[in-house]
C-alpha cells in the first residue's frame, strides 16, 4: 500500500497534501505526561522501546496527522558517545563535561561503535512497523552535526553560541573535528534506523542561525548534504527531508544544493520566497508559525494562504518549529483537519 506521505515526498499526486507537526509527539497531550509519568523521566521513556512507541503513535489516533516521528531526542547521539546527557528540570539538556580541546574530542566513542550503542531506537522503530497502520510513514530523524556540536560545546542550550563561535574563528580545526566525528556517527545511525524499518528521515538543523550566512556551508550544511549523499546514493526510495532553521539568508544567496528531496522551511522564510527559489528542485514543507495555534481563526487563516502559495504542488503541511506544550489539543486537531480540507482534490 502506497503511503500518502512519502508519494508527497516524492512530488506524486496525492488526495490531499499531507500534514504533521514538528514535536508533535510531546507535552501538549495529556496521554503523553501519562506514559511519561509512568516511564519516570524523558531519557527513560526514550530508552523504552514499548513506550516510546505507544507516544510514537499518539498523535496519530489523537491528532490526526498523516505521519508518524520516531520519538527519542537528537541528544542521545552525544549521549552514546560518552558525553552523559541529563535532562535538568526547568533547564532542558545538560553535558556535564563540555568539549573544549582535541583531547576531549580524542575521547569520544566514534563510528560503529557509537552508533551500535543506539539499539533502544533501533528496536522502538521495529515495533513501530509492526504497529503502524500500512498507509502511515515512519519518520527517523537526527540532529544535523552543527546543531549537536553545539550542545556538546556549550554544555547546554544557549542564546549566544559563544564557546562554539570562538571554536569556529579561533580554532576551526578542532570544531571541524568534532563535525567530522559526529557526521560519521549520523550516516550510520540513520542507515540502521532506515535497517529498522524508518520510511523517511529528516535532518533537524535547529540551530543553523547562529551560523552567519556566509559561512553556514562550511560549518553545517555540507556536513548535512554529506550526510543526505550517503543516504540517497545507498537508499534512493527513502526520502530525506533538510531542516535548517531560520536560514532565508542562505535561501536568498542560492545557497541550498545537494541530493536530498524536502526542504523544511521554517516560519520566518515566506513560503513564497522559498517557492519561487527552490520550489521546482525540491518539495518543501511548513511552515505555519507554531504560536498560531494559540487561535484557531489564526489558524485557518495561516493554513488557507500557505494553501494559497504551494496549490498542493510539491508540498508538505507542517509547523516551521516545534508545536509548544501549552497549545490546546483541540486547536491542534483543528490545524490537522484544515490543511486536509483545504488541499483536498474532489
Ligand atoms: C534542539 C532539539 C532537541 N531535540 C530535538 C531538537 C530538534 C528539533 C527542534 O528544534 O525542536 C528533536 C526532538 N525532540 C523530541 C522529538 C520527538 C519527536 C517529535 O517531534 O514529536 C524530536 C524530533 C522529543 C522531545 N525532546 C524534549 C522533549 C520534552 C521533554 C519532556 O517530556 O519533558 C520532547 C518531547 C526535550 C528537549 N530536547 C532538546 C531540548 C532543547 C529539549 C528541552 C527543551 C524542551 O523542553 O522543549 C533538544
Amino acid at each position: 500500500m502506497s503511503k500518502i506521505f512519502v508519494d508527497a515526498c516524492f512530488r506524486k499526486e496525492t488526495p490531499y497534501t499531507p500534514v504533521w507537526m514538528m514535536r508533535q509527539a510531546g507535552r501538549y497531550l495529556p496521554e503523553y505526561m501519562e506514559v511519561r509519568g509512568q516511564a519516570g523521566s524523558f531519557l527513560n521513556l526514550c530508552h523504552n522501546p514499548e513506550k516510546a512507541c505507544e507516544v510514537t503513535i499518539q498523535p496519530l489516533d489523537i491528532v490526526g496527522v498523516d505521519a508518524a516521528i520516531l520519538f527519542s531526542d537528537i541528544l542521545v547521539i552525544p549521549d552514546e558517545m560518552g558525553m552523559d546527557l541529563e535532562f535538568i528540570k526547568g533547564q532542558g539538556p545538560v553535558f556535564h563535561d563540555p568539549i573544549e580541546t582535541q583531547e576531549d574530542v580524542d575521547r569520544l566513542i566514534c563510528g560503529e561503535e557509537a552508533a551500535n550503542k543506539l539499539t533502544y531506537v533501533y528496536e522502538t522503530i521495529k515495533l513501530l512497523k509492526e504497529k503502524l497502520p500500512e498507509d502511515k510513514a515512519l519518520i527517523g530523524f537526527t540532529g544535523a552535526p552543527w546543531t549537536l556540536a553545539t550542545y556538546m560545546i556549550e554544555g547546554q542550550g544557549t542564546k549566544t553560541y559563544n564557546l562554539c563561535k570562538k571554536m569556529m574563528y579561533s580554532n576551526p580545526e578542532l570544531l571541524h573535528n568534532i563535525l567530522r566525528k559526529v557526521t560519521d556517527i549520523v550516516k550510520l545511525y540513520l542507515e540502521k534506523q532506515i535497517q529498522a524499518g524508518a520510511d523517511v528521515v529528516q535532518i533537524f538543523d535547529s540551530w543553523a542561525a547562529a551560523i552567519e550566512p556566509g559561512r553556514y556551508d562550511e560549518f553545517s550544511w555540507k556536513y548535512m548534504v554529506e550526510i543526505a549523499e550517503y543516504i540517497k546514493e545507498k537508499y534512493p526510495h527513502i526520502p530525506v527531508i533538510m531542516f535548517p532553521k531560520g536560514i532565508s539568508a542562505f535561501i536568498n544567496m542560492d545557497g541550498v544544493y545537494g541530493n536530498f528531496d524536502v526542504l523544511g522551511i521554517d516560519w520566518g522564510t515566506p513560503m513564497a520566497m522559498a517557492k519561487a527559489k527552490l520550489g521546482d528542485k525540491y518539495v518543501l514543507q511548513g511552515n505555519m508559525e507554531p504560536c498560531r495555534l494559540y487561535s484557531k481563526e489564526e489558524t485557518t487563516k495561516c493554513v488557507e494562504k500557505i494553501q494559497e502559495t504551494m496549490q498542493g504542488e510539491g508540498h508538505i503541511f507542517n509547523l516551521g518549529h516545534g508545536i509548544l506544550p501549552d497549545v490546546p489539543v483541540e486547536n491542534a486537531i483543528h490545524f490537522v483537519k484544515e490543511c486536509q480540507r483545504v488541499s483536498k482534490k474532489s
